[in-house]
């Protein structure tokens, strides 16, 4: 997650950008107030995100076209402003205000925007049939509200979904021109569903759904909750519920529809519970806990991320699936060991039969070993009976002729 969120308010000339932010900092409408509002920083703690979120104004009577392209540049979300009953205003919108922004930006890297009708207490009829449209053409829209800095109506709302648009984009997610998933997005959830498939029947019974509801968001759900979700799954979706369970398109399926609904903050707690950053890629944090020790524990542990280890055993990382031992050293003195596993290095020139070694470790005979051909892994792994306790050794073999010229 971010550190903090800036939000910039552009717009037309006496539109009240300065007035929407003098009301948010002040709960009151302010009669007179400056051409720029002073730059403010809203606590974390007392933003619903949690999440330090600096609020900045432009007034072009104070401000240089490359001043504002620099605020353009440092802002994480704009709020283009509009006055509800003035359409030149809502014109600039499209002619000015979203190409200023999002002019000369890649698709993938625009600046999500908010639409923000102010005035609406002088309001005639609703600006959105104008609006609509332009929500449309621009994909950087993440939504648009009417409000008034006079009566302070929707005046923290505006400020929330400005804060929301940048700590929970749509863009990684979805796709509004087919409105469909993106396929990295697929691709994650896929990956979460199979997780939360604890007995991989394909299906996620009630168990398994409360499973993941308990993993993501703490509680479970209620009974009714539960057969709510799956009625809503069922009639959008023939093949979405299956011997009264969610399948993978069901889940799809649900995912997309909070966020058409607006509720992408529920698709980005679970894709975060289960390690993906902003760009759905797995976190290095996720994938790699702070660990070392011998054989290949990096890439082990990266396995049991994609496989999902903390959620299935409810630990707080994979190292809990290590369990870190004394100094070989100290075992040797002592003569006792808690050790489960032990590593064996057979070496020998070429041709002198260590595969078949490993091979027979394994119990294959070389009648066995013949059939099934040259390509063999150099390690062995199986248990060994010591003091009637199951002990695991891993054999592996080298051919390092540096290494046992040395040692011959
Ligand atoms: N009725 C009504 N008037 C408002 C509202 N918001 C602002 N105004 C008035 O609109 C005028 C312009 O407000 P400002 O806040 O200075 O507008 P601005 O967009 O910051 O203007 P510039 O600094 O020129 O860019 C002032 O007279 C405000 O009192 C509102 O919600 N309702």
């Amino acid at each position: 997650m971010r550190e903090d969120v800036r939000i910039l308010l552009v717009g037309e000339p006496k539109v009240g950008k300065t007035s929407l932010i003098m009301s948010l900092v002040s709960e009151e409408f302010p009669e007179e107030v400056p051409a720029r509002a002073e730059e403010i920083t809203i606590p974390a703690d007392v933003t619903p995100e949690r999440i330090p979120t600096h609020i900045i104004d432009y007034s072009a009577s104070e401000q240089t076209d490359d001043e504002l392209q620099d605020e353009i540049n440092r802002a994480n979300v704009v709020c283009v402003v509009y006055d509800v009953n003035k359409e030149s205003t809502i014109k600039k919108i499209q002619s000015k205000w979203i190409p200023l922004v999002n002019g000369r930006t890649e698709k993938g890297n625009r600046i999500p925007v908010i639409l923000v009708g102010n005035k609406s207490d002088l309001q005639g009829a609703s600006s959105m049939e104008t609006i609509l449209p332009i929500m449309n053409q621009f994909m950087e829209i993440e939504t648009c509200v009417e409000c008034s800095a006079k009566n302070l109506k929707n005046i923290s709302e505006l400020f929330f979904y400005a804060q929301k648009a940048v700590l929970h984009p749509t863009a990684p997610l979805y796709n509004p021109e087919d409105k469909q998933l993106k396929p990295s997005c697929v691709q994650a959830l896929t990956r979460i569903f199979n997780i939360s498939d604890l007995d991989n029947d394909e299906i996620l019974n009630d168990t398994e759904m409360n499973f993941f509801q308990k993993y993501c968001f703490k509680n479970p759900l209620s009974a009714q909750a539960l057969e709510d979700v799956k009625t809503v799954v069922w009639k959008n979706m023939s093949d979405g519920i299956q011997d009264d369970g969610l399948t993978l398109s069901g889940f799809l399926f649900l995912n997309m529809l909070f966020i058409q609904r607006g509720r992408h903050e529920t698709t980005w707690t679970v894709l975060r519970k289960f390690g993906y950053d902003d760009t759905l890629e797995l976190t290095d944090d996720y994938l790699h806990p702070p660990f070392t020790a011998y054989l290949d524990v990096h890439r082990c542990i990266e396995y049991f991320g994609y496989l999902g280890y903390t959620t299935i055993m409810e630990q707080e990382s994979q190292t809990a699936a290590i369990t870190v031992t004394r100094s070989k050293k100290l075992d040797l003195e002592k003569g006792q060991t808690q050790r489960n596993v032990f590593l064996c290095k057979v070496i020998g020139l070429k041709g002198t039969g260590k595969t078949a070694f490993l091979q027979a470790f394994l119990g294959r005979s070389l009648k066995m070993q013949s059939e099934m051909g040259r390509d063999v892994s150099d390690f062995t792994i199986n248990t060994v009976q010591v003091n009637s306790q199951d002990k695991y050794l891993i054999v592996s073999k080298t051919s390092d002729e540096g290494l046992i010229s040395k040692q011959q």
